[in-house]
């Protein structure tokens, strides 16, 4: 479904500022893959997240999703492959338009771009019903701009965007990050439930371990631009924090004095 190979990223090269982000990595996701993404802060999780959308070209390497190679094809064009939510609740929803017109762009994922609109009464039934799944009240609120709904709202609307028409990868980066503890809660069981639903190929960059751990079919692990570790199916289900700690510093051969200050346990 992914398939990533020799992936390199340097930002300012040959100047005092270079920076190897990403230092050749190989990734291969099979279908239906949930893939949890750890590793301490600039390790390259983003950069890979922002590689594989195209937010940027990597130098060298390639990307394919579903066969068709996508390493350098504009961001926009691949946009119809991929459902993305990130850290920001503010980006991914337009906030002076309104619920259903958010919705409504996001269900035309693929098709030609248009501007217009028509609030057909099938598909407003349609969004009413993925909302109410969202169990925040939000069904009563399609014509509620964007902009004055709360972050937890907000993201959650973001994340039944992105899914509405089922990409072939769902990224997520730290997409809870931003929230209280109640309401990202809230929002990774409605990411498990839209992902195992839909059984969408999904990458899911977090920075707390427990939800590396709890969330899931796959865990991998980046330290210095490179995949560390990569634990599947029945080890990746007797992971715990201490086990997983000891693989890392036995992958990258260094050693977490303070396991706390590069991730969050909690
Ligand atoms: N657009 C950019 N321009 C310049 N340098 C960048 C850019 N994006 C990332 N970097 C640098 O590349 C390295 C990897 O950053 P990246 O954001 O991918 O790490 P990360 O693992 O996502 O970290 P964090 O957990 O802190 O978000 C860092 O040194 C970062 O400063």
């Amino acid at each position: 479904m992914l398939k990533i190979t020799h992936l390199h990223k340097t930002f300012f090269p040959n100047t005092p500022n270079e920076k190897k982000a990403l230092r050749g990595v190989n990734l291969t996701l099979e279908e239906g893959d949930f893939v949890t993404v750890i590793g301490s802060n600039g390790s390259g999780k983003s950069t890979l997240m922002n590689c594989i959308a195209g937010v940027f070209y990597p130098d060298k390497g390639h990307i394919l999703i579903d066969g068709v190679d996508v390493t350098r094809m504009p961001e926009h064009v691949r946009a119809k492959y991929i459902g993305r939510v990130f850290q920001d609740p503010m980006k991914g929803t337009a906030a002076d338009m309104q619920v259903a017109e958010n919705l409504a762009m996001a269900s035309r994922r693929g098709k030609p771009l248009s501007l217009k609109w028509s609030s057909q009464s099938s598909q407003l039934a349609e969004f009413r019903e993925a909302l109410k799944e969202l169990d925040l009240g939000l069904e009563n609120r399609l014509e509620t701009r964007i902009g004055t709904l709360s972050g937890g709202q907000r993201q959650s609307i973001t994340l039944l965007m992105a899914t509405l028409v089922p990409p072939k990868l769902l990224l997520l980066d730290e997409h809870t990050a931003a929230l209280d503890p109640k309401t990202a809660e809230k929002v990774l069981n409605l990411t498990q439930k839209r992902v195992s639903e839909g059984n969408l190929t999904t990458l899911m960059i977090t920075h707390n371990m427990r939800d590396a751990l709890r969330f899931g079919n796959r865990l991998i692990m980046m330290h210095e631009g490179r995949v560390v570790v990569d634990v599947k199916g029945e080890q990746k289900k007797e992971l715990t924090i201490q086990s997983l700690l000891e693989l890392f510093e036995k992958a990258s051969g260094a050693e977490f004095d303070d396991p706390e200050a590069l991730l969050t346990v909690d």
